[in-house]
């Protein structure tokens, strides 16, 4: 059995958005591969600690934020590396790089900095992924003020939507579909449905929430663009990790009004079940725009709601 090495890596953002990307050099192990900056976590130090000294010492920068995003393994010929990503949206000093043969600063729909550490294809995919997931309940507010409602999402920067309509038939539930990937189309926003892959493919939506049955019952990942579960505890967390789903929702991190019955679960737990997995993961239940930082603490990569997704005009977090 191989040792294992734990890494810190960091998403390192500018204002624009571009995250930062070294190119390893000459005589390292897997030269002319770009990563992100960070490296091997040494003993007495937390996964973040590492990364804040990797940081200053490959390329100069203090990191002043950082939250945890996702843990990938990988087995490499010389050892199984654990990858503990972070996402690093605040840092200043000049960057001055000591260890890379370049730099680049890039951004996830770009595919320019070839070829990527094996380890870090579905990074870019990760990275995709929008932070704020709105989720439609047509069948309480009515088609038309629910169409209503998305548009002005969409005009404000919403890029992820979740048709989820379990009361709609299906021939409904097609003619709404439709009205609503139109309007997703002008903004280049994807278009889930909950709950059944045939469906989106049906449909031709850009991809499926799978409910924790439905995630119970998939042998393998459905094969549409997007693939997100719905979880509820780490058994069904664990789950839609090996089968290879592109997020994960959990919750209800408060109690809704949609699931009375549910409990809260709060940040804390929320932390607890999310941390370590390799794919985002989403926080949901009674949340809304206003929960973003407390979220993004939690190791949450965004948020999905119901009603805190159409009063939130202009403020979506990116
Ligand atoms: N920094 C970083 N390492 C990555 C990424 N993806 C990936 O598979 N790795 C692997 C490659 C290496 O096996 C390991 C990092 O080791 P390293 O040798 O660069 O670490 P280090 O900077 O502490 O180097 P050293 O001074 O200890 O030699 O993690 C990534 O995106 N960033």
């Amino acid at each position: 059995m191989s040792k294992l090495v734990n890494v810190a890596a960091g998403v390192i953002r500018a204002p624009d958005g571009r995250f930062l990307l070294g190119r390893r050099a000459p005589g390292t192990f897997y030269p002319g591969y770009w990563e992100f900056p960070g490296g091997k976590v040494e003993g007495g130090e937390s996964p973040a600690m590492a990364l804040a000294r990797e940081l200053h010492e490959e390329l100069g920068i203090i990191v002043d934020e950082c939250w945890p995003w996702l843990v990938r393994e990988h087995h490499y010929e010389h050892a199984r590396v654990r990858l503990h990503f972070f996402e690093v949206p605040r840092w200043h000093g000049e960057v001055n790089d000591h260890v890379h043969s370049e730099l680049a600063w890039a951004l996830a729909e770009e595919s320019v900095c070839e070829p990527m550490l094996p380890a870090n294809g579905p990074i870019f995919k990760a990275l995709r992924l929008p932070r704020f997931i709105g989720i439609t309940h047509a069948a309480e507010i009515g088609i038309e003020p629910q169409l209503k409602a998305l548009e002005a999402a969409f005009a404000s920067g919403l890029e992820c939507v979740q048709i989820r309509e379990p009361g709609m038939n299906e021939a409904a539930l097609g003619r709404f579909a439709a009205e609503v990937s139109a309007r997703a189309r002008e903004h280049r926003a994807i278009v889930l449905i909950n709950a059944s892959p045939q469906l989106a493919q049906r449909l031709g939506v850009d991809g499926v929430q799978l409910n924790s049955r439905a995630l119970m019952q998939c042998e393998r990942r459905p094969n549409l663009e997007w693939v997100g579960a719905s979880c509820h505890d780490r058994e069904q967390l664990e789950r839609a990790a090996r089968l290879g789903v592109d997020f994960a929702l959990l919750g209800p991190v408060r109690e809704t009004t949609t699931h009375p019955a549910a409990r809260g679960i709060g940040w804390q737990r929320f932390t607890e079940l999310a941390s370590g997995l390799p794919m985002p993961i989403v926080a949901l239940g009674g949340l809304g725009v206003d929960d973003w930082l407390a979220a993004r603490s939690a190791g949450a990569h965004g948020i999905a709601a119901i009603r805190g997704a159409w009063r939130s005009a202009g403020r979506y977090p990116r």
